[in-house]
């Protein structure tokens, strides 16, 4: 008898002793990610099982309205924050939290590199956060990929950052925004997106910041890598990778958490364009301006007429002015020969881009070419 009670004591005893464990490893769960910096209720539905994402929002048409549904080109960019923007998704609570985080309102055109290295540092900042999974940044399409680049450079995680926008206002019939939102914060959430650098989700389509370019002013299939091709596709809005992850031969990374203040702007970099005739004085003025680089988006593999060229190369070796040489053409290889120094696979704007850095970080000439040439 005694040893009966002895064993239905022992029973109830390793029964609770289970339940107890079982009730640990569940709240644990649930307050690993609830514990985090953030308070729960800023994101918009909370489930500790999935990926915690944040949505940095800097306005463009994807947060833009119309004043009907067909209007697609004159509409109020900005008008949406960043709450409304993720309210329209509801079926983000299956894929994340999400929590936003609005840092500007404004069309493309009007990013500045001063809102770059702040975006950056916000960015970076969430991705050492271990709570956080992943990033998303929802951005006008006009200049997505100068912020995309220039996000690919700085930043430093394995985690997944992604670029989304819209070509068509909120408002519109068929507006492409809340499914590119919802594709872009399924890859932020998804593992096998880790590694890759910083992505754009547009479209159905992944493709990565280096390569990915706006190459239509208007419809909803704007952005390709011409030469380089997608790193994947959405099925529904599984991401499906075509390769395992890499990272782009030449990819080097710029850290500017140290040396740059929230107040400072990047060092001037202009780009002219290159065409039959080119006026060399416009050289001269943006050197004048205090251009302390000037991209040239030349013609072919960098060609522009023989004698600006010379003139340019007098003006420049006076005051110390970096020329670089890209192309006007949509893409391809530009080397040293047609004068300056070669932006490779670059094209004029994302050369700007890395050769602000390169200035910042405050390297010489000959480590300028080295950054751009790699390989050769
Ligand atoms: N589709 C867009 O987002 C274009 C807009 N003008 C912008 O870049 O802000």
């Amino acid at each position: 008898m005694l040893h009966g009670t002895r064993i239905i004591i022992m029973l109830i005893g390793s029964a609770t002793l289970v339940v107890i464990c079982a009730w640990l490893v569940a709240v644990q769960g649930t307050t690993q990610l609830a514990r985090g910096p953030h308070d729960v209720s800023a994101f918009r539905c909370f489930d500790s099982r999935l990926p915690n994402v944040t949505i940095f929002a800097t306005g463009g048409t994807i947060a833009g309205t119309g004043s009907s549904g067909k209007d697609m080109s004159n509409y109020q960019i900005g008008a949406l924050g960043v709450q409304h923007l993720i309210d329209a998704v509801p079926e983000l609570c299956n894929v994340a939290n999400v929590r936003g985080v609005e840092v500007s309102n404004v069309g493309s055109h009007n990013i500045n590199s001063n809102m770059l290295v702040r975006m950056s540092q916000q960015i970076q900042r969430e991705l050492d956060d271990p709570y956080t999974q992943g990033a998303v940044f929802t951005h006008g399409t006009d200049t997505l990929e100068e912020t995309a680049f220039f996000m690919d450079l700085t930043l430093q995680s394995s985690k997944p950052v992604v670029a989304v926008g819209a070509m068509r206002p909120a408002t519109a019939i068929s507006a492409d925004g809340p499914m590119n939102l919802l594709t872009a914060v399924s890859l932020a959430a998804d593992h096998d997106a880790w590694d890759r650098g910083v992505m754009l989700a547009m479209n159905d389509r992944i493709g990565a910041a280096r390569f990915t370019s706006k190459t239509n002013a208007n419809r909803v299939d704007a952005f390709m890598a011409v030469e380089q091709g997608y790193l994947g596709v959405f099925e529904n809005t599984k991401p499906i990778f075509f390769y395992p992850p890499a990272r782009p031969l030449g990819h080097r990374h710029f850290d500017i958490s140290s040396q740059l203040t929230a107040q400072k702007s990047l060092p001037k970099v202009e780009i002219l364009y290159g065409y039959q005739e080119l006026e060399p004085s416009l050289f001269k003025s943006a050197i004048d301006l205090g251009a302390k680089g000037i991209v040239l988006a030349g013609a072919g593999g960098g060609w522009w007429p023989t004698a600006a060229r010379q003139q340019v190369d007098a003006w420049a070796e006076a005051s110390g002015v970096i020329i670089m040489t890209s192309s006007r053409s949509l893409s391809g290889y530009v080397d040293d020969s047609s004068g300056g120094i070669g932006c490779g696979f670059l094209d004029p704007q994302r050369c700007r881009v890395q050769l602000q850095l390169c200035l910042e970080a405050g390297l010489s000439r000959h480590e300028v070419r080295k950054v751009f040439q790699f390989g050769v």
